[in-house]
């Protein structure tokens, strides 16, 4: 069963067509403007295309054409999760979740201990008897996911979740999502790059309106195509197999890192590790002509192949490897195309994820 679109707006110069696997999570980046939002809202039956179909499994949510048809939101078994939580303000939290078991004609008691269920997976069971006006961003931004996990949806939409959330509260719901979306169908707008890595299977990259990048995430970051795609891919990303705190990888070696985000999946050697990814900005790798002597931290030899300039900074780069120093650092190494230096990263700059 898959999600299957085509869509076209012309005054928003959109042209969609995708498809979504039945556990797949698909995250969609590209920059401002792009269509993203308007394709979440299309799926999710807020606005309707100049023409295009969509399906959902056996279900036909859209169709224009000789034959038109066009399924109302609640009926497309699709749940919606804005950066704006949208809670009923009249209603307490556990009747904002029961709210669509009930629509779905599910009795009184039977919607409440839906709503209980989905409330404990989000952690937040004990916020059930309080009214929106009485939650902070991060914990109604939980009872809106829990209301919209209780419809039990075949898709679910998140658009830009974590955007609206304070710096405190955004990774508590990101490892949340990170749990829920395991085995399920979901469609993510995001402009973070570490959501895409640690959330999705897949990415898709538009720009005006039109899909210009599709593939597994880390495929995709490795070897983009369109410049936004390469934009993100400043972010260093080495795949192999996770055990205990670090990956091995086929061209780095031994990466060691951090454990993020409710990743609790690390293998042993034995069993050969679990398959993830390690991630690291350029800007937390210093550039050394030497190895460090007798520092815990991961050093790369390398040699540089391109220098460039990226704001304030110089980007080192180095095959794969990306480094930010400054130009005076960049001066004192005596650094061009072809020297042989060490990239050095701390284990606490590296984020480990599940690939
Ligand atoms: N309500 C609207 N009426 C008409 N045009 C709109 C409307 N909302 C958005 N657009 C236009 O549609 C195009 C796609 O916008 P959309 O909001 O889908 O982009 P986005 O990729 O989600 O951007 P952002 O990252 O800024 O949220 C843009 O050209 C935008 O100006």
């Amino acid at each position: 069963m898959t999600l299957e679109l085509k869509a076209t707006i012309a005054e928003r110069h959109l042209d969609v067509s995708l498809s979504v696997g039945p556990a797949e999570t698909l995250a969609v980046m590209g920059p401002n403007g792009a269509g993203k939002s308007t394709l979440v809202q299309i799926v999710a039956g807020l606005l309707k295309p100049d023409a295009g179909q969509a399906t959902l499994g056996a279900r036909t949510l859209f169709r224009t054409g000789p034959a038109p048809l066009w399924l109302p939101p609640h009926a497309r078994g699709v749940g919606l999760l804005a950066q704006d939580p949208l809670l009923f303000p009249h209603l307490s939290v556990l009747d904002n979740v029961a709210f669509g078991p009930r629509s779905k004609g599910l009795g009184r008691a039977e919607s409440s201990a839906v709503a209980r269920h989905w409330l404990g997976e989000v952690d937040a069971l004990e916020l059930a008897a309080r009214r929106p006006a009485q939650l902070s961003g991060g914990q109604a931004q939980r009872v809106a996911l829990a209301r919209a996990l209780a419809t039990d949806p075949e898709l679910l939409l998140l658009d830009e979740p974590m955007a609206a959330l304070d710096i405190n509260s955004a990774p508590f719901l990101r490892s949340l999502l990170k749990r829920v979306l395991a085995g399920r169908r979901a469609i993510i707008v995001t402009h973070h790059v570490l959501d895409a890595l640690m959330l999705a299977d897949r990415i898709i990259v538009m720009d005006r309106g039109r899909i210009v990048e599709s593939g597994p995430t880390a495929a995709v970051l490795a070897h983009p195509r369109s410049s936004f795609a390469a934009s993100l891919a400043g972010l260093n990303v080495l795949t192999g197999s996770v055990t205990g705190t670090s990956v091995q990888t086929a061209d780095a070696g031994l990466v060691a890192g951090r454990l993020t985000g409710g990743f609790a999946g690390a293998g042993t050697p034995a069993d050969g590790g679990t398959e993830g990814l390690a991630a690291f900005p350029p800007s937390a790798v210093s550039v050394f002509l030497a190895p460090p002597q007798g520092s815990p931290r991961n050093c790369f030899p390398v040699a540089v192949t391109e220098l460039e300039p990226h704001g304030d900074h110089i980007r080192v780069r180095a095959g794969r490897l990306a480094a930010d120093i400054s130009p005076a650092a960049m001066a004192d190494l005596g650094l061009e195309p072809g020297s042989a230096v060490f990239f050095v990263v701390k284990a606490a700059e590296v984020a480990i994820y599940p690939a």
